[in-house]
């Protein structure tokens, strides 16, 4: 089965600190995968690198077995690649609409038109409205994104992830600085997505995290230190030393 991503001895420093140390990651299709590690271990500067964000210093990284380095995010966004952000990324005076019609032309043949102007009664809304109802949110779909819940907006930039109709999806903690009861919503909402989408998701809340991941990917210090099932990371010395404080 070909692989849908892949991370082959990726390398990163900054300022003569490395901050990934040959990182190797694969993920199959439809795979969920978590990342956890330490603060500052590296999670968020490898998804960077995974989605062009950020150029690694040396390795590649591979989308359905197709190079990645150096091609710029979009492109790598309408090749399959989707990211949410650790820091909400909305345009905050915007429709939720809008900003889902945003993300739905930007991979959309008429991309153009996102400077042109939109009629009211153009057929993308629909498909906005409906990717809004996916995510709990249509009946919100006209509101500004300042005038919803912080857990609301996390709903939001999901629903951008998934206009892009992704391959794979990379989330950075996507729970961080929800209310319980918004966890809960956001969680059984990221279950809900569906298998054609591999997940690589990056979260503290291990309780959630550990229920919903099949393999799990530990880094310190920006080196990989363990890769494996639930069982096999839980159980592992290091891991209880390092990030469990066993
Ligand atoms: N642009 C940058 N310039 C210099 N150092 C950076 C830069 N971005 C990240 N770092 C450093 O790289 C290290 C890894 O940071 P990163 O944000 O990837 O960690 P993380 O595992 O995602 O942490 P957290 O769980 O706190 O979000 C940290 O020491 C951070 O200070």
């Amino acid at each position: 089965m070909t692989i849908a991503l892949e991370v082959k001895d990726l390398k990163k420093s900054f300022g003569g600190v490395a901050v990934t140390q040959s990182v190797n990651l694969q993920v199959m299709p439809g795979e969920r995968r978590l990342i956890i590690g330490p603060n500052g271990a590296g999670k968020t500067t490898l998804f960077a690198q995974i989605t062009g964000d950020l150029l690694p210093d040396s390795g590649q990284v591979f989308l359905y077995g197709k190079n990645m380095i150096g091609q710029p995010v979009h492109n790598r966004a309408h090749l399959g690649m989707s990211r949410t952000y650790q820091i909400i990324t909305l345009f905050s005076k915007d429709s939720l609409a809008h900003n889902v019609v945003l993300s739905l032309l930007g991979i959309h043949k008429r991309k153009n038109q996102i400077f042109k102007g939109l009629p009211a009664n153009d057929p993308i809304y629909d498909e906005a409205i409906e990717l809004l109802d996916s995510v709990g949110l249509k009946a919100q779909a006209h509101r500004r994104v300042t005038e919803i819940s912080y857990g609301e907006q996390r709903r939001v930039e999901i629903a951008l992830a998934l206009a892009q109709k992704p391959k794979v999806l990379l989330l950075d903690e996507p729970l961080a600085g929800l209310s319980r009861d918004e966890r809960v919503l956001v969680a059984d909402l990221i279950k809900s997505i569906s298998k054609e989408t591999a997940i690589v998701m990056i979260e503290h809340d291990m309780d959630v995290a550990l229920a919903f991941a099949e393999k799990i990917l530990v880094l310190q210090y920006g080196k990989v230190i363990v890769d494996g099932d639930r069982d096999t990371v839980v159980n592992d010395p290091k891991v209880q030393e390092v990030y469990l404080g066993h």
